[in-house]
């Protein structure tokens, strides 16, 4: 079962602070969307006025093209798993499973099947008739995510659902949401304020920054062209420096740019660390001082001061082989299409 949502002009106020304001989003149906965004952004705030624990100050939320704006949640096609799961201790994780279908009048025998197929989905079909107690963490969760799937919903909303996993499960566990989603088909609407795990997960990551939606898109995307420079930053590091557009180029401190055009005024020009390299390139930061350099396996971590800018410090990621010492002199340069270009106070 499967739905799209849409979501139109969503404001909300508490009180005096407004938590959203003016958030629209089309989610199509079976579609992995991930909420991204620093604690407080409004990402809880948006994901309960989807499952109708808030309604919204003014907006709408259509699930299916159906307006549920100020439908209950128990009436709406959702269900939300939060972060803290809690299992019923007592019951077996079969009964844990089957309770909302209990809860919904479904028999017994009727209950138990779809409660055995949810099991056998998340892996746990073996110890359907044993009690949650000695269940590992990510255990917990999986038996929580086949309890959430089992009422069938058209859309399941997940708040930091992996936010109490060590990092090694919660990455597991991040291919494993993601290969039952594709399985099943529901759309899941899923926060995080984990930019990795909206890039291991999402179809298309929404980056929420103080009640506002920055950006949206495809993980690849939003990372290699960021629409803000909010979102530039979200979604990794980011070398940033000024500069300043005449509108048919671009000024640095380390000369001109050549195609990368904006309305004239001041700029800010990013560029991802792994897409500096030493030598040659379409604009080169000149010689500067290694100032640090660690190597990381898959990469050498530099730290760099140019001398024609020395209050900077750019990153590069350098192929591993490559692997300068501190206080050496190195030139970075970077190619003209890895460059993003913002206006300053953006
Ligand atoms: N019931 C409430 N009353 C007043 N303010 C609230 C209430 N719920 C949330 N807020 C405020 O609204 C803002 C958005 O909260 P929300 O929980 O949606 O953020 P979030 O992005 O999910 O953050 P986090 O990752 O920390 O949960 C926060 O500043 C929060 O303090």
């Amino acid at each position: 079962m499967t739905a799209p949502v849409s979501i139109k002009s969503v404001s909300h106020s508490f009180g005096d602070f407004q938590a959203l304001t003016d958030v629209s989003l089309e989610i199509g149906s079976g579609e992995y969307v991930t909420l991204l965004g620093p604690s407080g952004c409004g990402k809880t705030t948006l994901l309960s006025v989807l499952g109708g624990f808030i309604d919204p100050t003014t907006g709408e939320v259509l699930i299916d093209g159906r307006d549920m704006t100020r439908v209950a949640p128990a009436k709406r096609p959702t269900t939300t798993m939060f972060q803290d799961y809690a299992l019923f201790p007592h019951m077996s994780l079969r009964d844990n499973v089957a309770f909302g279908l209990r809860m919904a009048g479904m028999g017994r025998a009727a209950r138990y099947a779809v409660a055995h197929e949810m099991l056998d989905l998340v892996g746990l079909e073996h110890a359907a008739a044993t009690r949650p107690h000695a269940l590992s963490g990510g255990q917990r969760q999986r038996v929580a995510l086949a309890r959430a799937l089992a009422v069938k919903p058209d859309v399941l909303l997940l708040d930091e659902p992996l936010g109490a996993l060590d990092l090694k499960l919660r990455r597991a566990m991040q291919d494993e949401l993601k290969s039952i989603q594709r399985r099943v088909g529901t759309t899941f609407v899923h926060v995080t304020h984990d930019q990795e795990e909206a890039m291991a997960i999402a179809d298309r990551i929404v980056v929420m920054n103080a009640g506002r939606i920055e950006d949206e898109g495809p993980p690849a995307r939003i990372y290699r062209a960021p629409a803000t420079l909010f979102a530039a930053d979200f979604m990794g590091e980011m070398n940033h420096f000024p500069a300043r557009s005449d509108g048919a180029s671009v000024t640095t401190a380390f000369g001109a740019l050549p195609g990368l055009q904006m309305a004239p005024g001041e700029a800010v020009l990013c560029i991802r660390p792994e897409a500096m390299r030493t030598g040659d390139g379409a604009l080169s930061f000149g010689p500067g001082k290694v100032a640090a350099s660690a190597f990381f396996g898959t990469h050498t971590r530099v730290q760099v001061v140019p001398e024609a800018a020395p209050d900077l410090v750019l990153t590069a990621h350098l192929p591993p082989s490559e692997m300068p010492e501190a206080g050496n002199r190195l030139t970075l340069s970077a190619d003209a299409s890895a460059f993003s270009l913002f206006p300053a106070g953006d």
